[in-house]
């Protein structure tokens, strides 16, 4: 089965009117390998405007919403917004959103659902902390955070999971290609065991931490990983370079 590759870039809380003119830029000028699906992750406030300037091969992910599409909860977004201007994917469970704002797996689980009820694409981010992987618990903890999202999940056609090791993101300290594809092989292996051999060798697998122009041709060339989410990089032209990894 072959898999799309996949390439998000995740501009977390950085740009503004200025900076976005800038991405598209380098967006539009390109060129942008064609068979690559790509998708940014933009600032709620900023999601219609980048949408607008955006060249429409290129789509748009707000980084995060809510578990219900309306009511009292002040400073947060839903799902059935983020579809009603245009919008069509959603980040969700980022190691920022679980570690700095305290997220857990419950949360997480029934933020995807809802999105995916609603008609979103979601990309549902997972990965172990640095004393997890030194107290060799990395499999542990990405088959329990994959686990919660896969039990509420009805339709996988929709997700794309991306394994980033929060010890890599924004660190410099990218996982190696090795590191990474061992993971990424383990879950599609649970994948196979606790879901589907059918979703196990559909759905893309995405790698995140430290992505950069100068390594992601070596990460793309492993066979379970189908794509990356890239931070730091993605507000840079060197995106461009990312996105045509495997050219
Ligand atoms: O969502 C993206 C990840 O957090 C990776 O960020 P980074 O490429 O800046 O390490």
């Amino acid at each position: 089965m072959s898999r799309n590759f996949w390439v998000g870039g995740n501009w977390k809380m950085n740009g503004d009117k200025k900076v976005i003119e800038g991405i598209v830029e380098f967006l539009k000028a390109g060129p942008l390998d064609p068979a690559v699906e790509v998708v940014v992750g933009v600032p709620a406030i900023y999601l219609e405007y980048a949408k607008n300037l955006l060249p429409q091969s290129v789509a748009v992910a707000a980084q995060n919403c809510y578990k219900v599409s309306k009511g009292a909860f002040t400073g947060e977004i839903s799902p059935a917004m983020i579809s009603d201007i245009g919008v069509k994917w959603v980040i969700l469970g980022h190691s920022e959103r679980r570690h700095v704002f305290g997220e857990n797996n419950e949360l997480v689980a029934e933020k995807v659902a809802h999105a995916l009820d609603s008609g979103l694409h979601v990309v549902a981010c997972i990965g172990e902390k640095l004393e997890e992987r030194e107290g060799g618990k990395t499999e542990e903890v990405v088959f329990h955070q994959t686990k919660a999202i896969a039990d509420k999940i009805k339709d996988w056609s929709k997700v794309v999971i991306a394994y980033e090791p929060v010890w890599a993101i924004g660190t410099g300290k990218t996982a190696t290609p090795q590191q990474a594809q061992e993971v990424h092989k383990k879950l599609r292996e649970w994948l196979s065991q606790h879901v589907s051999d059918k979703v196990a060798s559909e759905t893309r697998i995405v790698y995140g931490g430290s992505v950069t122009g100068a390594n992601c041709v070596e990460l793309s060339k492993e066979p379970d990983i189908d794509g990356f989410l890239v931070g730091g990089a993605s507000l840079k032209p060197e995106f461009v370079q990312i996105v045509n990894a495997r050219k």
